[in-house]
């Protein structure tokens, strides 16, 4: 069900943003590789005269584009990575790149920012303030909005308020999500390698089975947030990846598993930690075997500005506005609301035709919901009065 109101220009613009969308979902790259997405980046920006500075933590493009009056400058951010993901959809904008795909909908979210560009340079006349656009590296992990935030990006632009948005199958086409205060988890990895003793698959007792110890663990570790947390705390322990064994005769000596943490607060987050470290000690007593443990610390709770929501919410027409629960999903645009405030919200992009979830490999959106996300934009520059109206 479509149900924003577009503007005449955005309209117009719909079948561009459409074939940049299908051009950047042919070439999806991983985290930090994203070389071919920025030259087309590029290439776009060239088209319109806009200047860049390109290879921003890597492979990251920040774009000024002066206001007339220039008293405020307003960032807006779009990440560039994508997923090791297989895709399955027999589209003829199929992902070019084998095991590679946009299945977070981030070929979206580039060009709705290239489509704020494009009528942005348009109605030149009517920007009041600054505007930087970011293309940001690596979102799904290790994370591109750090080191833009520490390599001093934010200050070096003078951004003063920030915003993101991210294509959600979860809310309809034509409605967007947002809470003010904490709405994305905060997150944390865990790599875990089990050194146990390869043999002879019949003759288990001379071995140290990995493959079991790992069963033991990814059902223990479970218990954990059902036991050792308070239940109205959210959290969530996921494995996502497990790796042991060649062949069914054989025992495996080793086995890795590697998996997130969400959480909201920092002290759930520790103890998740020390159960996971207690929990591995404990089978490594068990089963005499070594299990090395490594935890990575990633990206904060995405917290949503309450005055910059606020205005957010009346830039919109109400009728689309979805004030939605907090959700386990991790974003780092959390880095740019530590430094500045910001407001990141959910563009739907769910119907009975698209209906599969993010980072599946049938994951697709029509694609005039991206006129949406740039109307979205340009109702927020409007709202907070660096466009004219
Ligand atoms: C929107 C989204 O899907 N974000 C990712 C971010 C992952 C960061 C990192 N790899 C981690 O797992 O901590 C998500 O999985 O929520």
């Amino acid at each position: 069900m479509i149900l924003l109101y577009l503007s005449k220009d955005i309209q117009l613009l719909q079948d561009e943003i459409r074939i940049i969308r299908r051009e950047l979902h042919q070439i999806p790259e991983l985290a930090f590789e994203e070389y071919k997405t920025a030259e087309y980046i590029k290439g776009y920006l060239n088209k319109l005269k806009l200047t860049y500075h390109d290879k921003i933590a890597g492979t990251g493009i920040i774009v000024l584009i002066q206001g007339t009056e220039g008293k405020k400058t307003i960032g807006f951010r779009a990440d560039m990575d994508a997923l090791t993901v297989e895709e399955e959809n027999e589209v003829d904008y199929k992902s070019i790149h084998k095991g590679k795909m946009h299945a977070c909908g981030h070929d979206g979210h580039q060009a709705i920012l290239l489509g704020l560009a494009k009528y942005l340079v348009m109605n030149k006349e009517k920007l009041r303030d600054n505007v930087v656009l970011i293309f940001q590296p690596a979102e799904e992990g290790p994370g591109g909005a750090l080191p833009i935030v520490s390599q001093g990006y934010l200050k070096k632009y003078s951004i003063d308020e920030i915003y993101g948005l991210h294509l959600f199958p979860e809310i309809p086409e034509g409605k967007m999500g947002v809470r003010q205060g904490p709405m994305m988890s905060q997150t944390g990895e865990f790599d875990i390698t089990i050194h146990g003793k390869g043999g002879h698959g019949a003759m288990p007792h001379n071995t140290i089975d990995s493959v079991v110890v790992s069963a033991q663990l990814i059902t223990g570790l479970q218990a954990i947030a059902s036991r050792s947390i308070n239940p109205i705390e959210p959290v969530v322990l996921t494995i996502g990846k497990v790796v042991a064994g060649e062949i069914r005769n054989v025992i495996a000596s080793e086995a890795r598993l590697e998996g997130t943490i969400r959480s909201f607060k920092q002290e759930v987050h520790d103890t998740v930690k020390e159960r996971i470290t207690d929990y591995v000690k404990g089978l490594e007593n068990i089963h005499n075997c070594k299990i090395t443990l490594e935890f990575r610390d990633m990206y904060p709770a995405v917290t949503n500005d309450s005055f910059l929501t606020s205005e957010f919410i009346q830039s919109q027409e109400s009728s689309v506005i979805q004030i939605i629960d907090p959700i386990m999903l991790a974003e780092d645009f959390s880095y740019y609301q530590k430094e500045i405030p910001g407001v990141f919200f959910f563009l739907g992009s769910g119907s009975d035709h698209y209906y599969y979830p993010l980072h599946n490999s049938r994951f697709n959106y029509n694609e005039k919901i991206l006129g949406y996300g740039v109307q979205a934009y340009l109702n927020i520059l409007k709202q907070r009065d660096a466009l004219e109206n």
